[in-house]
Order: structure tokens, then sequence, then C-alpha cells
């Protein structure tokens, strides 16, 4: 089937195609239009090859300067002066990279016909995907195979070092395949109960279409995803194979729940089209969380709802934890669920419950306007913050909707104060606001060793999901283990629907609505420096701090996300994500030669080291609490019975 049928709605989605052949047109041709398509096709290589050689030209030019003996001299200054430094060097490479892709990307929308060019995507994928197949099997090349994202573009603190060993597979899809197709009747397809009455549309978009450039193109439109993650550089295949969030789920669910339709290229190099109501619905739910464990996605068919230019944004301060939770539980689980629910806490006994609903130019009250994206606005959490020390009870205020999506973004969470101290001062906001904020991916390429243990030692960038009821205790348990705020509470329904992260007991659901039984859930984010590391310096060990926070995820139906480090036996994870339905479609879908287990690609490879064999389980039920049963075998961290019972 081609591109262009699709773009235009076309019947599709049973079919399985191997083997079409397209040739690449362009919409307007001319001489111009080819000379720019060659410069572009060109630009694209360029970047591809700039990021595959990044890592191995960078590690050759570091041995040169060690041995030169001025490399260490040159990381001790990055160390020290890391402010100065990014804000010399990282940011304006951020945003020249953003400019590029930014004119990349318009011009193939505008030039040429991105779901023709798709096609031939896809066609090489399932050539690249057949070719390493055969190679592993041959015995000459890797046997697993993974995306070749470089792995410090990816929006987490590993660096995915499994990809040295595995068969790169390269999806250079970085396009939104056509305009917004309005469906017509209610219910069709997926959606929550919110959705499925009102007027939606549908837009097929390729994996590395990040978030930004999807509100850069919906929200003038009139349109939005359902739910819109966060930070610009995420993008729909990370978000969609790991797990995507934002203040929306409590009425939509996981950003997975928004899906119409995925392509999906097998590892036996087939290509289908998954969705939940044909021959491979089994696999529609187990796509998410699989991590690029089942397959690779090559598009994906969205789910895209109306919005309207401003969101009402009304702030709730509370300065007990029981106000504060109690306020926030009620506005999720309540009838009339506004559109966005957020909370930032600020401490053990206060915090900032945020409700936010869609409105029209005509609703904005002029006074109350905030348009918080603008560069030399406060950082958003900084100014939540001011309401909370302003003693108001109460506060209400009008933001641009694409201000609202990414008002964690200029400051990454709270990260970048870490990393520029004076960010959020007015000179600085003035002066070199335009220019914020880094990319990470770029924060992650200079990081310097030290730094890399800094972080690893005494800083968490962790995503707990538990369920909505337990939130008081939850917050008590984290700020005795870790203390570290401002903490992310994002809530969202969390539906028994058969992937990975099944709820593990079907009598957790407590609610149904037409999507099926869901738990109400809330994402805990604690992205920063520990109290404990902090205070304690030498005495505090994340190793075992987290080994307690982990246990008691386990204990209270909880679940990591992935993109953060976890120090979990392989065991432990299994209890963690109910594998049952996985292992069937890696044995149905032909992934259990070409892909490796989520674990073994995702956990980081200092914490495998304390895997423990169930056998060794029963053993240790008998041991007394303190005793030591070994040594962590990369750190002289003893492994004791507590990190290990989940009772
Ligand atoms: N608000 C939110 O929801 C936020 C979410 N996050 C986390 O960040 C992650 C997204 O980061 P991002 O940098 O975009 O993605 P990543 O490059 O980190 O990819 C995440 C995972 O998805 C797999 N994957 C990505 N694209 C494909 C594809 N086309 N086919 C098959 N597998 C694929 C990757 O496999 P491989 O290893 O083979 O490349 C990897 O395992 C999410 O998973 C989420 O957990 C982070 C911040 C905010
Ligand atoms: C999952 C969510 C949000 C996560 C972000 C806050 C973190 C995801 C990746 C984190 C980072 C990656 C690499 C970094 C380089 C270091 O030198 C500094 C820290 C950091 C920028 C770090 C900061 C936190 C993240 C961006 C939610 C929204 C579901």
């Amino acid at each position: 089937m081609s591109g262009k049928a699709r773009m235009n709605g076309g019947a599709r989605g049973h079919a399985t195609t191997t083997t079409t052949t397209t040739t690449t047109t362009t919409r307007h041709g001319g001489a111009t239009s080819s000379v720019l398509y060659v410069a572009l096709q060109w630009v694209t290589v360029v970047l591809q090859v700039m990021t595959q050689i990044m890592i191995p030209l960078g590690s050759a030019v570091i041995d040169l300067l060690r041995v030169m003996g001025v490399w260490e001299v040159l990381t001790d200054v990055i160390t020290r002066y890391r402010a100065p430094f990014v804000v010399i060097f990282v940011l304006p490479l951020s945003l020249m990279f953003d400019c590029a892709m930014q004119i990349r990307s318009y011009i193939i929308f505008k030039l040429y016909s991105a779901p023709e060019l798709h096609e031939e995507r896809v066609l090489d994928v399932q050539r690249q995907v057949a070719l390493a197949v055969a190679n592993a099997k041959a015995g000459k090349g890797p046997k697993r195979l993974c995306t070749a994202r470089p792995g410090w573009l990816s929006i987490s603190m590993d660096y995915r070092t499994y990809k040295q060993s595995s068969a790169q597979i390269s999806i250079s899809m970085y396009d939104i395949l056509g305009e917004v197709q309005p469906i017509t009747g209610p219910g069709s397809g997926s959606g929550g109960q919110e959705t499925a009455s009102a007027m939606r549309g549908s837009i097929w978009v390729e994996p590395m279409v990040s978030m930004g450039q999807i509100s850069h193109f919906l929200n003038p439109r009139g349109w939005t995803l359902p739910i819109l993650p966060e930070m610009d550089d995420l993008t729909v295949g990370g978000l969609l194979m790991g797990v995507g969030i934002e203040t929306s789920c409590h009425k939509y669910g996981l950003f997975s729940e928004m899906v119409e339709e995925y392509e999906v290229v097998l590892g036996n190099s087939e290509r289908i089209f998954v969705r939940r109501d044909n021959e491979y619905a089994d696999l529609f739910h187990a796509l998410p969380w699989s991590y690029g464990t089942l397959g690779f996605l090559v598009s994906v068919k969205l789910i895209v709802v109306p919005c309207k230019p401003w969101v009402r944004l009304r702030y709730h301060p509370a300065r007990s934890l029981e106000k504060g939770v109690s306020k926030f539980r009620a506005l999720c689980d309540g009838a009339e669920k506004p559109d966005f629910v957020e909370s930032l806490a600020f401490s053990r006994d206060t915090m900032v419950v945020m409700e936010g609903d869609m409105v029209d130019e005509d609703q904005v009250v002029p006074g109350a306007r905030n348009e918080i994206g603008r560069f030399y606005m406060p950082w958003f959490y900084k100014h939540v913050e001011e309401i909370l020390e302003s003693g108001a009870d109460f506060a209400e205020e009008f933001v641009p909707i694409r201000d609202y999506y990414h008002r964690h973004t200029k400051s990454i969470f709270w990260e970048l104060e870490h990393i520029i101290p004076g960010g959020n001062h007015p000179f600085f906001r003035y002066l070199f606001g335009w220019l914020v904020p880094p990319k990470v991916s770029f924060l992650k390429l200079t990081q310097t060793e030290g730094m890399q243990s800094t972080y690893e030692s005494m800083h968490v960038a962790q995503d707990f999901l538990l369920p909505l009821k337990g939130l008081q205790a939850q917050l008590e348990f984290l700020d005795d283990k870790m203390g570290i705020y401002p903490i992310w509470l994002c809530p969202h329904k969390h539906y028994n629907s058969g992937g990975t992260a099944f709820l593990r007991d079907p009598v957790d659901c407590n609610a149904e609505d037409e999507i099926g039984q869901y738990e109400m859930y809330v994402d805990i984010g604690l992205y920063g420096f520990a109290r404990g590391a902090l205070e304690k310096k030498k005495d505090f060990n994340m190793k075992s701090v987290m080994r307690e926070v982990e246990n008691y995820l386990l204990r209270n139906h909880g679940f990591q996300m992935m993109y953060a480090d976890t120090y979990q036996s392989r065991e432990e994870f299994l209890q963690m994500f109910n594998h049952e339905h996985y292992f069937k479609m890696r044995e149905k879908y032909h992934a259990t030669e070409a892909f490796g287990l989520i674990y073994d690609k995702m956990a980081r490879k200092h914490t495998s080291a304390i895997e423990i064999q169930p056998s060794r389980l029963v053993q240790i039920q008998s041991i007394a609490p303190n005793d030591v049963l070994g040594r962590c075998i990369c750190c002289p961290n003893p492994v004791g019975l507590r990190q290990f019972t989940y009772s």
C-alpha cells in the first residue's frame, strides 16, 4: 500500500508488505526542488554519519589527549566550571542543532511527499533487519538487534552501552506523515471516555518525531495529542516502546493508550500493522514497556483531539501533607475531571496542587495572562513556589497551551539549577534565556567521568508509579529515604490491559471505563540530589537506599520507569513487571532470537552484578536481618537480607 493512500486515510492495516517498491516523487517538481532534494539527502546523511561517528571519534580524540597529558586537566576544568562551559559551548550547540532539525522537517514536509519517502525507509529497515539476522545466524555478526540511535541522544542518564555489542538498525524517521485526518463517528478505536463522543482526528508519524515537533505542528492547527509528554526532545518511538506520561493521563491513561495503529518491523523482517481489533491485537498491549525488544516501530497512527489556545490554571497551595493529598485525589477521582492535574511538593508538608482546563481566547481574563514560555520569564516551578510562599490559598492564571505543555522544559524540571546555578536570575534570563535549555543529550555528551560518578552516587532521576490511594504514606516513605524536592506528582489511569506492566492482581482495579478496568496511579518523579547524600556524604549509599525503595515498590504494586537506573535483580524485575504475555509475544512474533530481554537490555551493567537466583531467595529467608550475604562484585557494598525480602 502506498504512502499516499495512508495519508488520505485509505483502508489498510491488515496487509503485510515486504516487497513494495516506490519511487521518490516530490510534491512540487522542478529543478529547484530536485537540487533541494539532493541537498536534503546529503544533510540527512551527514547528520546520521555525524551521530554514528561521534562516539568513536570522540574516544579517539580523548585517547590522543590522554597521551598528550591534557585530558585530565581538561576534564578537571570542565567539571569545576560546568556552568560557564555549558553557557559558552553547550547552549549555542543545542540551539544550532534544533534549528537545523526544524529547517529540515519544514522543507521535507512542505516540498516532499513524506509518506512516499517513508515507504522507502521502511524497506530499508526491513533489509537491514534481514541482513543482521542472517549475519547473526551465520555467526558473522552480533545476535541482538537494537536501534542505531546513539545512547547519548536518549532522554535518560544511561549511555546504553548494550548498543556497542548489538547490531544497530538505523531508523532515520523524523517526519510527520501528513495532515490530521478527522475521525467521524463515536468511539472508533481507542480513547478514554472523554474522547469517544467528541470530535477526534488521527495523524501518522514516524518514531523519531519529537514532542516539540508535534506540539509546533498540531497546536496552531487547533489539534493536540490527548497526552503530550512534557520535554521537547522526547520521541514518539521512545515514549511508546518505553513509557509516556503527562498531566492529562488521569483522563486517558498512559501515552500508549492513544494509539490507533502501530506499524512494526518484526525480528524476521516482516512488516505488520498492529491494531486493537485486528489479527495482531495480542501484540498491541505488549509493545508499550517492551523497550524495543519485540520489534521496530516504523510509524504510528496517533489519536489527536481538538485543543483550545489557552489553559486556565488554578493553583491550590496546601500547607499540610493531608490537605495536599486529599485535594489532589479529589481532582483525579472526581466526576468532573479537569483537563490537567499536577502537583509539586516542595517539602514534607507543603505542595501546590494544580488543575488546568483548556479555554478559548474570549474566556481569558486579561490581567491574569501568564506567558510562562517566554525566554525571560521565571522557571515555572519557581513561579509555583512563589505562589506557595506568598501565603495565598488560591491563584488563577491563563497560560498559552504550548507554554503549558512545555512548562518544565526550560528548566529541565529542576535540574538546570544544579548545572547553571544562577539560571533563574533575571539577569541570566534576559541575557541568555533564549538559548535555554541545553539539550539533555549534549549535557550527557559533555559529562566528565567525575560528574558521572557524582551523579551515580548522589543524584536520583527516577519515576515511581504507585497506586494513588497510598500517596500520603508513599510521600512520607520517600521523604525518609531520599528527601528530594520538588517532587513531581502526575496521576494516571493504569489499565489492566495485558502488557508488560499488567497489574499483577486484577482485583487491584477499583474502577472501569470503556477501555477496561483500571486503577488510578500516581507517578512520583524524583529528580535531584538526595538529602542524605548532601548531608551524610560518604555514609550515604545510593545502592542500598534504592534497593529499599525498589523493595517498597514491589510490596506496594509499584513500577519503576526504565529510563532510570534499576538496582533490582532479574527475579525482582520479573516480579515487578508481569512477563507472561510478553514471553508469549516474543515467541509468536519472532523476537526471541532477534532481541534481548528487557532486563538484560535496560538494567545498567553494575546493577546486574547483584543478581540472585530464585533458589538462593529461599535460603535468604532464613538468615537474620542484618546478616551480610555477600558483596556486590562491582563495589564493596554488602548485600543484605533486607534488600531481598518483600513481606
Ligand atoms: N514525560 C515522560 O513521559 C518522560 C519519559 N521519559 C522516558 O524517556 C524515554 C523516551 O526517551 P527517548 O530519548 O525518546 O527514547 P530512547 O531513545 O531512550 O528509547 C527508549 C526505548 O525505546 C526503544 N525505541 C525507541 N525507538 C524505537 C523504535 N523505533 N523501535 C523500537 N524500539 C524503539 C529504545 O530501544 P533501543 O534501545 O533499541 O534504542 C529504548 O529501549 C521513555 O521511554 C520514558 O521512559 C523521560 C522523560 C519524560
Ligand atoms: C521521566 C520523566 C522525567 C525525567 C527527566 C527529569 C530526566 C530524564 C533524563 C534525566 C537526565 C539525563 C541526563 C542528564 C545529564 C546530567 O549531566 C545532568 C542531569 C541530566 C540532565 C538528567 C536530568 C533529569 C532527566 C532529564 C517524567 C516527566 C515522567
